[in-house]
């Protein structure tokens, strides 16, 4: 089976020769070939917007690890800087808006990107690295949910409590809305790009999803996602594409994330992936679960963790390997490498727990 093959066809929830595996943010400073291409550049953004460069960080892991999938390199916050959000990436602190929306007449600021125009880079990068990857392995587009990406433009950087865009939500939802609602326009033209480009599948990172009461992510996270997802399927080009939907935190509301028309599930490691697949069902393929910092530890507990996802998953289609959020800048790279032979080499489990039926 080729491994273009192995990774759509889990996504499908389809039957596959073995378990394809690919990480989260697997290009990254946790690789000394990344950090070197990155001193290149002046910053991140330029990194993102230079597409031989975006091209050549996407193919990096791809050289060390025998990995199933490849991801587009570049930023969740790529789209409201092209609405007209000034952006800086400070070393150190991570991204930071100059001019955050506090109020609803800040929307006024933001325009809506023309996505072959104002992102052409992005365009031109997912081009690029098909031409490059020739068929190796499929290439995953990617955008930030609405919720997310409206925090981060609220909040102007990252932060714990979300204050300022928490208490916009409960003082003032209809304007949240409407700041939502244009997100959506924005990524929904953004994501039928990437689509348009050459992408092979479509994950939507909903990071902040799971800072929400139920209701509120109801409406302010998967109502929006649901939007997008439904634009894209009136596509033709990305119609056929599998989509992930990705809610850190989202345990709780599983059985929601499914009826959002995604089709895969992309699971953190708070949730026992056992309890995940019987609420969830054949019906959908699920993605992820690993903690990102049982990396950091002991080889034979590491494999122990990753023998115990798998035998949650054994004899039942529709499961992609991954960590539970993104792979973090010290990881050891012996570790990456195990992570990824443990996959490939697993043959069953030891201990009779198949799942017959769920
Ligand atoms: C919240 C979020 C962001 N960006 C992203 C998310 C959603 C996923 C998640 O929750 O992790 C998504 C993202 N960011 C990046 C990718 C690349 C593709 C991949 O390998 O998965 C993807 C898919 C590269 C990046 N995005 C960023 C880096 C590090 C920048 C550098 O090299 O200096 C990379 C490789 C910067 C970034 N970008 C963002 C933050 C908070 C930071 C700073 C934190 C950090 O430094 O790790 C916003």
């Amino acid at each position: 089976m080729s491994k273009t093959d192995r990774f759509l066809r889990a996504c499908w929830g389809q039957e596959v020769d073995r378990t394809p595996v690919w990480l989260m943010r697997q290009a990254g400073r946790y690789l000394p070939e990344y950090r070197a291409t990155r001193a290149k550049v002046s910053g991140f953004l330029e990194l993102c917007q230079t597409p031989e460069l975006a091209c050549e960080v996407t193919l990096q892991p791809l050289r060390r690890f025998d990995l199933d999938a490849a991801i587009l390199f570049s930023d969740i916050l790529t789209v409201p800087h092209a609405m007209g959000m000034e952006l800086d990436f400070l070393e150190g602190e991570g991204p930071v808006f100059r001019d955050p929306l506090r109020e609803a007449s800040d929307l006024r600021r933001l325009g809506q990107p023309d996505p072959e125009q104002d992102l052409r880079y992005v365009m031109d990068a997912v081009r690029l690295i098909r031409r490059e990857l020739d068929g190796r392995v499929p290439l995953i587009g990617f955008a930030g949910s609405p919720w997310t990406l409206a925090c981060y433009m609220i909040e102007g950087r990252g932060s714990r409590d979300f204050l300022h865009a928490k208490t916009w939500m409960y003082s003032d939802p209809e304007s949240l809305e409407a700041l939502l609602e244009r997100l959506v326009l924005a990524l929904t033209d953004y994501l039928h790009a990437q689509a348009a480009a050459g992408a092979q599948a479509l994950m939507l990172f909903d990071t902040w999803g799971g800072t929400l009461t139920t209701s509120a992510y109801e409406r302010f996270s998967l109502a929006p996602l649901q939007r997008v997802i439904a634009g894209l399927r009136a596509t033709a080009e990305a119609k056929e594409l599998p989509i992930i939907l990705f809610s850190k935190g989202g345990g709780n509301w599983l059985e929601r994330m499914a009826a959002s028309g995604a089709n895969v599930i992309g699971l953190d490691w708070t949730i026992d992936i056992n309890v995940a697949r019987t609420r969830l069902g054949k019906k959908i393929a699920v993605q992820g679960n690993l903690d990102p910092i049982a990396l950091y530890g002991q080889a034979a507990l590491l494999r122990a963790e990753i023998e115990n996802i798998l035998c949650a998953n054994a004899g039942r289609p529709g499961h992609i390997f991954n960590l539970g959020h993104g792979i973090t800048p010290q990881t050891p790279i012996d570790n990456v490498e195990l992570l990824v032979e443990t996959v490939h080499a697993w043959n069953g489990c030891s201990n009779d727990s198949v799942y017959e039926e769920y």
